[in-house]
């Protein structure tokens, strides 16, 4: 099977192109191969690209656990990148098929090279039920969470997938080895969470870690980095565009007040291309 290692500022995917509807069964099971960093290639996750009836292409990404996530912004850049350049789609707005729908994406592009890619990544979702959170109330905004003997203070955000924004003191500091699984799993998460670790520099400035349900600590999130914008303005923290400084570099997010969409822009790479030779 040949596949295409890519990264988002680190946020690391093995990319397979199937000329047909994959079996998720079968590409739950070869993710936790694949992925692995020391008998597999390695990678955050893995994502499968298709044609579609409805879009330019078809994507389902899963986690390095196997698990089929919903939303990815890092791997839509990835896949973008991959269209343009790959696929010979090389036009500069396409629309991508995923779990939650038909997203939107435009390439600036040069001399055939996808520079900076751009993404619609939908409207945020805050009511408690559709995240899921469990809690009361029409929204859940720095809301107490205790866990491990500690208390932390959480926004909760969709973007498709499930995101508790928690500000801390110095992110660049803060042990997310140690209360990120903790918080993934806590019972307020139905459907775990990712979870984001924060801190506000300026209305248009803020540093971002992430623990990532189903990967764990991940060197950028590109719905994280949405949702890190979405609550900070739920917060009144940040303006409605934003520079989300995070492991693996930067990425730039808008909260459009005009149409209530968040849009993402930042970078995507090639790393290699391999064959993988299944056991
Ligand atoms: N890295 C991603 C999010 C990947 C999915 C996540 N781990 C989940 O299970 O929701 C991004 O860039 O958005």
């Amino acid at each position: 099977m040949k596949f295409t290692k890519m990264h988002g500022l680190g946020n690391d995917f093995i990319i397979v192109y199937q000329n047909h509807t994959p079996n998720l069964e079968e590409f739950s099971r070869l993710a936790v191969q694949m992925c692995h960093r020391h008998t597999g290639i390695g990678a955050d996750g893995l994502v499968v690209v298709y044609p579609s009836e409805n879009a330019d292409a078809a994507m389902r990404i899963f986690n390095a656990d196997g698990s089929l996530t919903e939303q990815c912004g890092n791997a839509m850049r990835c896949v973008a990148k991959y269209c343009y350049e790959r696929l010979s789609a090389l036009k500069d707005e396409f629309t991508l098929e995923t779990k939650v729908g038909l997203q939107t994406v435009w390439v600036d592009g040069s001399l055939g090279k996808a520079e900076k890619i751009r993404v619609d990544m939908g409207e945020p979702v805050l009511e408690p039920s559709r995240i899921p959170v469990v809690a009361t109330g029409r929204r859940v905004i720095n809301q107490p969470v205790e866990a491990g003997g500690a208390q932390f203070y959480f926004t909760g955000v969709s973007m498709g997938n499930p995101h508790a924004v928690i500000e801390v003191d110095d992110a660049s500091r803060f042990p997310v080895e140690k209360w990120g699984p903790i918080l993934e799993t806590h019972r307020l998460f139905p459907n775990k969470s990712n979870v984001e670790f924060v801190t506000f520099h300026s209305p248009s400035e803020v540093t971002m870690r992430v623990w990532e349900r189903g990967v764990g600590q991940t060197m950028a999130c590109g719905s994280g980095a949405c949702a890190t914008l979405v609550a900070g303005v739920l917060l009144g923290k940040l303006a409605r565009r934003a520079v989300i400084h995070l492991l693996g570099g930067d990425l730039e997010i808008e909260w459009s007040e005009a149409d209530n969409r968040v849009y993402m822009s930042g970078p995507a790479a090639f790393v290699y291309d391999g064959v993988w030779l299944p056991a």
